[in-house]
C-alpha cells in the first residue's frame, strides 16, 4: 500500500479576514504562499518521492500544490483536480465575516453548522449569483450535483467517494500521493480513514500548510500517522 500526505492549502486572503469561504474561489494570501513553500521544504527534506497529486478546482488548493511540486522540485508529477475535493459548500454564509454570523444566528446554531456533522448552513437560493452552476468552471457538470450549502455529512459523502473512486486504487499500487485541499474537506477524509466518531470531529482542526503522512496495511487500516517536521 502507497502513502498519503494530506495538506490543507496555505492561509488564503479570506482566511486573514475570517470571511467565510466554501466554494468562493480565493486565492492564497501571501503568507499562504509562504507556508505552502515550507511545505514543500519538508516534503524535500524529508527525502519524499510523490508520484501523485490531487487537488480540488479551488486555486487556494491548486496553488499550495503547485508551490508544494514546484519548491520539492517534483513539478512533473501528474495532478489530477475534482470539485469532489472542495472545501464544504458554506450556503449563504460564504462571503460573510464569522464574528458577525455568530452574533448574528447564536452560539449553539454558529457550532452546529460550522463544527457539527449534519447541519447544514442556511442554502442559496438557485437564483443567487454564488450558486455554483453559475461558475463556467463546473460547467461539465450535471447540476444536480451541485451543492447550494453542504454539512460535514454531506461534503463526506462526495469526498470518500472520490477517495475510492480516485484515490485508493492509486494507493493499492504503492504510489505517494499528496492531496491538496480544504479545512473541511480534510476533516471528511480524516474522520474516514481514522475512523472518528462524528462526535468527535467536531474537535479536530486541520492547520493550514502542515503536511501530514499517513501509512496503511494492505486493508487501508493505518499503520502510522504524523505531521512532517
Ligand atoms: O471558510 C471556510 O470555508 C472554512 C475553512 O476556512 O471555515 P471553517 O474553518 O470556519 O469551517
Amino acid at each position: 500500500m502507497g502513502k498519503l500526505i494530506l495538506v490543507r492549502h496555505g492561509k488564503s486572503l479570506w482566511n486573514v479576514k475570517n470571511v467565510f469561504t466554501g466554494w468562493t474561489d480565493i486565492d492564497l494570501a501571501p503568507e499562504g504562499m509562504e507556508e505552502a513553500r515550507k511545505a514543500g521544504e519538508l516534503i524535500k527534506s524529508n527525502l519524499i518521492e510523490i508520484d501523485l497529486c490531487f487537488s480540488s478546482y479551488l486555486k487556494r488548493a491548486i496553488r499550495t500544490a503547485w508551490i508544494i511540486l514546484e519548491t520539492a522540485e517534483m513539478m512533473h508529477v501528474d495532478t489530477r483536480y475534482s470539485w469532489k475535493l472542495n472545501e464544504r459548500h458554506y450556503g449563504d454564509w460564504q462571503g460573510k465575516n464569522k464574528d458577525e454570523v455568530l452574533k448574528e444566528v447564536g452560539e449553539a446554531f454558529f457550532l452546529s453548522v460550522r463544527r457539527g456533522y449534519d447541519t447544514p448552513p442556511p442554502s442559496l437560493s438557485n437564483t443567487d449569483k454564488r450558486n455554483p452552476e453559475f461558475d463556467s468552471n463546473y460547467k461539465a457538470l450535471d447540476t444536480s450535483v451541485l451543492p447550494l450549502g453542504e454539512s460535514l455529512k454531506d461534503t463526506s459523502k462526495r469526498v470518500v467517494n472520490y477517495f475510492f473512486e480516485a484515490i485508493a486504487p492509486e494507493l493499492a499500487k504503492g504510489k505517494t500521493i499528496l492531496i491538496a485541499a480544504h479545512g473541511n474537506s480534510l476533516r471528511a477524509l480524516i474522520e474516514y480513514l481514522e475512523h472518528i466518531s462524528s462526535d468527535e470531529i467536531a474537535k479536530v482542526e486541520v492547520a493550514t500548510g502542515v503536511p501530514h503522512m499517513y501509512a496503511f496495511d494492505d486493508k487501508l487500516n493505518i499503520t502510522e500517522h504524523y505531521p512532517l517536521r
